[in-house]
């Protein structure tokens, strides 16, 4: 692994950008927006929902329809694979007086949305989901929506987000109180827009108020790349051996940036370089040279700050020195996949000492010795894009190579993954 690669655009931040722009007055302009299918089921809901939203050169051009303004969508929502897009989309029409069908595929159509069902029909929306609280789901949203103050029972940022988003246009002021931080890039972003939101950390918990009926103004905004992304790299090039690799553009912002300290513990060898700020955001390129592995109890403490990055944590612990522990995952279960078992059954299937708990994983390390690898019996990746790229990284430390039995998700957060990937590998 050796070069330079620039991740794209931040998934989270870039469905937020496409979110506000098209809830603001007047033309928002974005670039470095990713370009995954899950951020263009965003923007084609929001285009349903009234907004214009055009791509002019490198530049996406949005044409907001005002907070309140929000029209009938004339067909179902498609969310495809996206839980962020489904969960956040759901907090903006619980506030408007519209009805909206909401579809998505095998994956997204099996995850809990009782979660963000429960705190908008406090807010005054009603909701006709499928059994379970699930996907297919039809919603209307409350006409006179009623502010409520609201304790998340899980740290999900999506959570938090739906309850934020529905309080741009409820009168009054919407509370959500997070006993455990988890990224923060709606609250930051709220701001540029120029909402009235404020923040008070109390008693270990973080208080976040926004006052309704909000005018939000337009914004320019640069979005930088995904860690989540970059994980893939950091990792890879942590464990090829010979390896030194420059993943440029990485937004390291501390709600986001546990995989990196993790990392770092267990004996990885990443320096930031140009560290500087991009739309609000810390960001800096990460230099990554091969560095031998120890494994470690993972502080379940820094699993909101990493949350999509366990399963190339765990292909990082497969060829650690020594045992990893980690536990206080159970939010794992409800991602696109069961990533607990589905990681344990994918690595245990390329050689590695996976033992699956209730709420974690038990690894015991290779020692920088290669996996076996996987050569006719390939990995069942359950429609989950990070199954799919933590195994084809596992593949490039395997004696017979890994063979996962689809690719395709993979364009739901990172087009780009097996381009980028030839390319550091040349
Ligand atoms: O708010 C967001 O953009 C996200 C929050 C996290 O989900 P949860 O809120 O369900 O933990 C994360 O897993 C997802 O990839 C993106
Ligand atoms: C969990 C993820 O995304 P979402 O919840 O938006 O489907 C992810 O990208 O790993």
């Amino acid at each position: 692994m050796r070069g330079r690669v620039r991740v794209p655009g931040d998934k989270s931040i870039s469905h937020r950008a496409v979110m506000l722009g098209a809830l603001a007055v007047g033309e928002t302009r974005v670039t470095g927006l990713l370009e995954g299918e899950d951020v263009m089921a965003t923007a084609a809901a929001m285009q349903a929902m009234g907004a214009s939203i055009d791509k002019v050169g490198e530049e996406w051009r949005i044409q907001g329809v005002g907070v309140g303004g929000l029209l009938q969508p004339a067909a179902a929502l498609e969310m495809g694979n996206s839980g962020t897009s489904t969960r956040l989309l759901m907090g903006l029409v619980a506030s408007h007086a519209i009805t909206a069908a909401f579809t998505g595929d095998a994956s997204l159509s099996r995850r809990p949305m009782g979660r963000v069902i429960e705190p908008l029909s406090r807010i005054g929306a009603s909701f006709t989901p499928s059994p379970g609280g699930r996907l297919p789901l039809m919603m209307t949203g409350a006409s006179v929506p009623v502010p409520i103050e609201y304790r998340l029972p899980v740290a999900s940022a999506q959570v938090k987000s739906a309850v934020l988003l529905a309080g741009l246009n409820t009168a009054g002021i919407t509370t959500v109180i997070e006993p455990v931080a988890t990224r923060d890039h709606s609250e930051r972003m709220l701001r540029g827009f120029g909402a009235d939101l404020e923040v008070e950390e109390a008693d270990d918990e973080r208080v976040i108020r926004v006052r309704g009926e909000a005018d939000l103004r337009p914004q320019a905004i640069e979005v930088p790349g995904d860690p989540s992304s970059a994980a893939f790299f950091i990792v890879a090039a942590t464990l090829v051996e010979g390896s030194d690799l420059t993943i440029e553009n990485v937004g390291l912002n501390p709600t986001r940036a546990g995989i990196v300290s993790v990392l770092r513990e267990m004996g990885a060898d990443i320096e930031e370089l140009a560290l500087r700020g991009v739309g609000g955001e810390p960001v800096a390129d990460l230099r990554v040279r091969h560095s031998p592995l120890k494994g470690i109890e993972v502080d379940p403490a820094v699993a909101p700050s990493m949350i999509d990055e366990f399963p190339i944590l765990f292909v990082a612990a497969a060829l650690a020195n020594g045992r990893t522990v980690t536990r206080g995952l159970d939010e794992l279960r409800v991602k696109e996949s069961d990533r607990l078992s589905v990681m344990a059954e994918a690595l245990v299937a390329a050689g590695a000492r996976v033992e699956e708990t209730a709420d974690g994983l038990i690894i015991d390390g290779t020692a920088g010795e290669p996996l076996s690898g996987t050569a006719d019996n390939p990995i069942r990746t359950h429609l989950d894009h990070r199954i799919a790229m933590s195994m084809a990284i596992a593949g490039l430390v395997s004696r017979a190579g890994v063979e996962i039995d689809d690719t395709r998700p993979i364009a739901t957060s990172f087009p780009a993954f097996t381009t980028l990937l030839e390319q550091a590998t040349r």
